[in-house]
């Protein structure tokens, strides 16, 4: 077992031990405070180039699952993506035991496989509170005799470019009759996402961050924007492509959801602003409530940019969720267009499903939309110029494809 040092940039040193690879690391470090989930949140792609500190002090009691299962729709059964995207994890105490239905493996033996470095015995509520004061810091794990790395703030990179598919994917409903046809753009999507659509009867093809989606909206009966990694304001060529989308007023009845960095992207091709927040909400369990309805709802959160209210357009959209810890944004909803989009995470994957009725008020846009005279393309003239766009199902990969 080799000895490890956990720094904050200008900040407080830790002294640990090493469960994970044998590699040196350095990033952004932030803190969850979900107390289940570590498989589904280090395989999340917008924690890429992170560090992620847990404050559920035991961590590895139940192991990894199989990453590699799959679903009836051919998707992550237990992962977020094919990989974990965290560079390193920090607890207080890592479970050298574990015991689950479904793992196959210790979480060290996963993190030695995927390069995650990963240290134990850190007082992690001390790093909460530095963090909590100071706001989001770089960090660096020293593993053995390694020199440290210097510090590299991977929020000044795009990203984005790294987790998006590489060519478009297509994930085909089971129903014999499908009830649309989504496009996704994917900045990191969440398997669970694809999962909460095609769940629902959708056919999703799933698009490349920078793919003109302006130029085939017309072909589909639905528009999702994704999350993912690092600052929204980096993905230039996305939020210019967004801005023609919501521009052209052919596509005023096309109905388009947002989650996380999606909403941000949404916001930002809108002419609105994103701030970076103190220290982020990563949590399974943070009060939101819904302006429109006055409900609350808790909410799996994982971001640390938020759209700054103040300047969202007020003639064309209105604030639809707040949160009710520190009162940033988290959501917005178009006055007239079928549009709507949430900073939380209603796929909850960890998490609450309390807000699972978002994709069900999505597709109800869809069924709207499909009805209205808007979207009167048949559905088979759709299929051909999608197969002429080379679009066609039988020759998109069934799975993301990645570098
Ligand atoms: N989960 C996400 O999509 C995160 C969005 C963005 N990268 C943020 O940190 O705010």
């Amino acid at each position: 077992m080799s000895k490890a040092i956990f720094n904050i940039q200008n900040g407080p040193t830790f002294e640990g031990i090493s469960f994970g690879a044998e590699k040196s690391v350095a990033g952004e470090a932030v803190f969850t405070t979900s107390l289940v989930g570590y498989p589904e949140s280090m395989t999340d792609p917008s924690y890429r180039g992170q560090i992620l500190v847990f404050t559920q002090p035991l961590i590895g009691n139940y192991g990894v699952p199989d990453g590699t299962a799959r679903d009836e729709w051919n998707l992550l059964k237990y992962f977020e993506s094919p990989h974990a995207h965290v560079v390193g994890i920090v607890v207080a105490e890592y479970a050298y035991n574990y015991s689950h239905w479904n793992a196959i493996e210790s979480l060290a033996s996963w993190c030695k496989r995927e390069g995650i470095a990963a240290i134990t015995g850190v007082d992690t509520r001390a790093v909460v509170q530095y963090l909590r004061e100071e706001g989001s810091s770089l960090g660096r794990i020293t593993v053995g005799d390694d020199k440290p790395l210097e510090y590299f703030d991977p929020m000044a990179t795009h990203l984005v470019e790294q987790v998006t598919t590489k060519e478009p994917f297509y994930v085909a409903s089971t129903l014999k009759n499908p009830v649309a046809n989504i496009a996704l753009i994917d900045c990191g999507v969440k398997e669970k996402i694809i999962r909460c659509l095609a769940r629902r009867g959708a056919n999703v093809t799933v698009f490349p961050c920078d793919f003109k989606i302006q130029e085939i909206a017309d072909q589909f009966d639905g528009i999702f924007l994704s999350n993912g990694p690092g600052d929204p304001k980096m993905n230039v060529s996305t939020i210019a492509n967004l801005k023609e989308l919501l521009e052209n007023p052919k596509f005023d009845k096309i109905p388009i959801f947002g989650i996380c960095l999606g909403h941000q992207l949404l916001a930002l091709a809108s002419g609105a602003q994103t701030t970076k927040l103190k220290y982020g909400n990563r949590a399974h369990n943070i009060p939101v409530m819904d302006l429109t309805t006055g409900q609350c709802h808790i909410t799996s959160q994982n971001h640390g940019y938020a759209v700054d209210v103040d300047t969202l357009p007020k003639d064309q959209w209105k604030p639809y969720f707040i949160n009710l810890n520190d009162h940033s944004n988290e959501g917005m909803i178009h006055l007239t267009k079928p549009i709507f989009s949430t900073q939380f995470h209603p796929e909850a994957k960890g998490g609450p499903l309390d807000t699972d009725i978002m994709f069900d008020k999505f597709f109800e846009n869809i069924e709207a939309f499909k009805a209205s005279e808007g979207a009167k393309i048949e559905q088979k003239q759709k299929i051909s110029e999608r197969a002429k766009l080379n679009l066609n199902a039988d020759v998109l990969a069934k799975e993301r494809v990645l570098l």
